[in-house]
């Protein structure tokens, strides 16, 4: 970062997303380390400069692999990029390693299980003085990986902080736009993940394209509900964050989370990687009700993969909701 000593990025979690950010990092001519927590499999990516799951890229030498959290410690800023589930426990087991002044970039997209909370409400109810942001929109991390080029999201309170720290993964081919809205950015991406498993799931069940609009449409208006509810701005969900991540992850079958939703509606045995939808609908549903936002899409979606109810009598029960005007308020 351009007015601190250190340029010094560390990046925690060294699967698809967290590789992708470090090559990205160092493009822009920063030293990261990238902290795994597998030693073998980050000497194996250290030495080959390859990554297992990107395919194509050569890892560029400023990204030193260490599977020791202590080469963390004079990171000047932290990206967070493993599973939102285990957002709380490695930031935890990170606690007295990092700077206390190190923003938190929060890579990962969920909402926690136990607690009903966004990222970076994570992270601050362990860490409360960490500037914390967000790093979010449509970005395939193998697509950015092979130098194709993608625009997100990076979000803080502190606009000026968001501005240097966009700068940190601002290169080539990935563009970043400063935010000052956190909620907006964590909420679309973790909302979009649910609603790209009713699209993977409309798709799988050939209910066709209209129908999958429909599913996009209508999914924008329930994560505009809960967003506004929860403080999010509109413009910030009818961004890069929020549509357009939506967009990308409901169109594409590099999605994870699409590709869930067409296995389970083609009664097919989903390929056992990570799908963060699937373990953040439940927490959503929780706090939409808290706030009391209506998520039928959401809950749709939570009725097929946590209940077990059958796609068909869901998709009945969701077109057989009673006609309304259209806003995203009702
Ligand atoms: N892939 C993408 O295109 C994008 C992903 N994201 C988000 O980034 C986050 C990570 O996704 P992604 O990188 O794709 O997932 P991957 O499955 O590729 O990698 C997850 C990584 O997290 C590690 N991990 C899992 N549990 C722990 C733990 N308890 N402690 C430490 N490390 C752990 C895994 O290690 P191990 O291999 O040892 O299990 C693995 O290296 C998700 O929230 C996702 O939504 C956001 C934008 C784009
Ligand atoms: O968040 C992503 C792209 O922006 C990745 O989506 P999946 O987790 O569905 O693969």
């Amino acid at each position: 970062m351009e007015n601190r000593d250190e340029r010094l990025i560390g990046v925690v979690g060294a699967g698809a997303w967290g590789a992708a950010l470090a090559q990205c990092a160092a493009q822009a001519d920063h030293p990261v380390v990238l902290w795994g927590r597998d030693p073998a499999r980050m000497a194996a990516i250290a030495e080959s400069r390859r990554h297992p799951r990107l395919e194509g890229m050569r890892l560029d030498r400023r990204v030193e692999c260490v599977a020791d959290m202590a080469a963390l410690a004079p990171a000047a800023a932290v990206v967070l990029a493993v599973p939102a589930q285990t957002l709380r426990p490695v930031l935890a087991a990170l606690a007295g390693v990092l700077r206390p002044d190190a923003p938190a970039v929060i890579a990962a997209k969920g909402i926690e299980r136990e607690s009903a909370m966004t990222m970076p409400e994570v992270v601050s109810d362990l860490d409360p003085r960490r500037p914390v942001a967000v790093l979010s929109g449509p970005t395939f991390a193998g697509e950015l990986a092979r130098g194709l080029p993608a625009a997100a999201t990076l979000a803080c309170r502190d606009i000026a902080l968001a501005e240097e720290l966009a700068a940190v993964f601002h290169g080539v081919n990935l563009r970043l736009y400063a935010s000052d809205d956190v909620t907006g950015a964590a909420l679309g991406g973790a909302v979009k993940n649910v609603l790209a498993i009713a699209a993977g799931a409309v798709i799988g069940a050939g209910l066709g394209s209209n129908a999958r609009a429909g599913v996009i449409a209508r999914g924008l208006a329930e994560m505009t509900r809960l967003g506004e509810a929860m403080g999010a701005r509109t413009d910030t969900l009818a961004g890069l964050s929020g549509l357009g991540d939506l967009v990308l992850s409901c169109t594409d079958s590099q999605s994870r989370n699409f590709s869930f939703g067409h296995a389970l509606a083609r009664g097919e045995t989903p390929d056992g990687q990570l799908v963060e939808g699937a373990l953040t609908v439940g927490p959503l549903l929780a706090r939409a009700a808290r706030h009391g936002a209506d998520m039928p899409i959401a809950e749709a979606v939570d009725a097929v993969v946590n209940q077990g109810a059958p796609l068909d009598r869901v998709i009945a029960r969701l077109l057989a909701r009673p006609g309304r005007r259209e806003s995203t308020s009702g």
